[in-house]
């Protein structure tokens, strides 16, 4: 099924447990780098995201190709299908459908029977929603049949008949013989389809159910692979990193520093001629000379080291890439070289970006959408027009306001009086109240919710209900 979004965040949560200061101290606290973020990144967009130093970009960006394991929320990637894929846990789902289902009814009840403590935490109801999110994608409004049993087994079968599917595509790919077997295992799933929607039909169509239903899908959830899985998946998504000296081994000539990943997925032979032909065609993609292949690192300057970082993400033929500040250490000049070349290759191979950095004017730059973080959630995202035309929230006001007029001038984001709270134990009700002029009592006590105020303008602000 054809998708516009490429990745689907929800109630992303990352929490660093903070170290105790001595063992008389009970309570384990963590710093809320991410806190329940939700939002989805489109196709072949860039998405920038912005925020002060230590919002929680950084984390976001590396929770998403899951260096980190998430502590909460569900991240759905749309690359590939599960079809395609086959993750384990789909089977392990889906064989067992009616034990899910009281896993996560046991979770929703404890979920009610808790009450909120003061910084609005209640992990139950993270769990539930979690779970809830873990199955729904597979099943859809089903997770609500009365025969939970049959529901399984019916979506187990589409599930086995859409993977024949992929192979029998695959094979018909190499042997247009092969057409009559690939359209027979269409059919198959189609049959099976149109069991599944009349047992949908039996179903009372309540509002939970509807709810349900709009989340079958067949995209992958990140935070239930297994560590081989993951590691294979990684070919998909890959991430560019700020300082392209630390980041690159000064041991491995840029030859051997572009040919580690391609070997370590067994894409190439090492020493191959294939190989060595396929990075000279990715160093001239990005700029680098064929000469530059027995070189190290230290013979090159900031921005050609960049180019080795890209070329090195982009070897794996990669549909998604993380760029986590990947100008930000470069002179000015050569940070327009850079952004243009990865606008460049953005184009010319069909890659999505999500472009983190503390620099609103480069991210004005580059972004289709932006995202903008504070102490560890978003507080608004827009397309990049409507962020700098109308922006809607008070942080996000602030930042612009801060944009440098000389553009020599980039150094971190130091815009709004007071300090930035502790991730730790961040105020209570809307995180950035301490900080705001226009803070009214509500935003002392009540988180606000994350609304669309206008397609696809969403805020999180009491001076904005829709
Ligand atoms: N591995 C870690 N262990 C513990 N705390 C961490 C870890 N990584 C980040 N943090 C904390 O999480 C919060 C968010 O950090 P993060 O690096 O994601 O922010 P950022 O917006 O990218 O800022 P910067 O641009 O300064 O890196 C910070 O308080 C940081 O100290």
């Amino acid at each position: 099924m054809e998708n516009e979004k490429l990745i689907s965040i929800h109630n992303l949560k990352k929490y660093f447990p903070v170290k105790k200061s001595s063992f008389l101290q009970k309570e384990q606290l963590y710093v809320k780098a991410n806190d329940g973020i939700t939002i989805d990144i489109n196709r072949g967009e860039t998405f920038g995201l912005v925020g002060e130093s230590g919002c929680g970009k950084s984390t976001l960006g590396r929770v998403l190709l899951q260096l980190y394991p998430q502590t909460q929320g569900n991240t759905i990637y749309y690359g590939k299908t599960i079809y395609e894929y086959k993750p384990a846990y789909v089977e392990r789902i889906l064989k067992n459908l009616p034990e899910q289902k009281k896993k996560l009814d046991a979770l929703v009840e404890k979920a009610k029977a808790v009450k909120e403590d003061e910084t609005h935490h209640n992990f139950k109801a993270d769990d539930a929603d979690r779970v809830f999110h873990e199955i729904v994608h597979l099943t859809g409004g089903l997770i609500y049949a009365k025969d939970l049993a049959k529901a399984g087994k019916l979506l187990l079968e589409e599930y086995h008949a859409g993977c024949k599917v992929v192979e029998e595509a695959a094979k018909l790919e190499k042997d247009s013989a092969n057409r009559a077997a690939y359209e027979a295992a269409v059919k198959k799933q189609e049959e099976i389809r149109a069991q599944l929607d009349e047992m949908r039909k039996e179903c009372e169509q309540s509002d939970a159910f509807l709810k349900a239903e709009q989340y079958w899908d067949h995209g992958i959830d990140l935070g239930m692979l297994k560590k081989e899985e993951l590691r294979l998946l990684r070919q998909d998504i890959q991430i560019i990193f700020q300082d392209p000296y630390s980041s690159l081994n000064p041991r491995l000539t840029v030859g051997q520093l572009i040919s580690e990943p391609l070997v370590g997925h067994k894409l190439f032979k090492k020493g191959s001629q294939e190989l060595e032909d396929y990075i000279i065609e990715i160093m001239d993609k990005c700029g680098l000379e064929k000469y530059f292949i027995h070189r190290y690192p230290h013979q090159f300057s900031g921005g050609q080291r960049q180019r080795i970082g890209i070329a090195r993400a982009l070897a794996l033929n990669p549909k998604f890439i993380v760029c986590d500040e990947a100008v930000s250490a470069l002179d000015v000049s050569i940070q327009s070289q850079i952004l243009n070349l990865l606008q460049e290759l953005k184009e010319k191979e069909n890659l999505t970006y999500l472009f983190i950095s503390h620099d609103l004017s480069v991210v004005k730059y580059i972004s289709d959408r932006i995202g903008v973080m504070y102490l560890g959630n978003m507080v608004e995202s827009a397309r990049s027009e409507d962020i700098f035309k109308n922006p809607l929230h008070p942080y996000t006001e602030a930042l612009l306001n801060a944009i440098p007029t000389t553009d020599a001038d980039n150094k971190e984001l130091q815009i709004l009086e007071g300090d930035i709270p502790s991730p730790v134990n961040p105020p209570k009700g809307c995180k950035f109240h301490t900080r705001c002029k226009y803070a009214m009592d509500i935003c002392r006590e009540k988180n606000p919710e994350w609304v669309e105020i206008e397609p696809q303008h969403f805020v999180a602000c009491h001076l904005r209900k829709k």
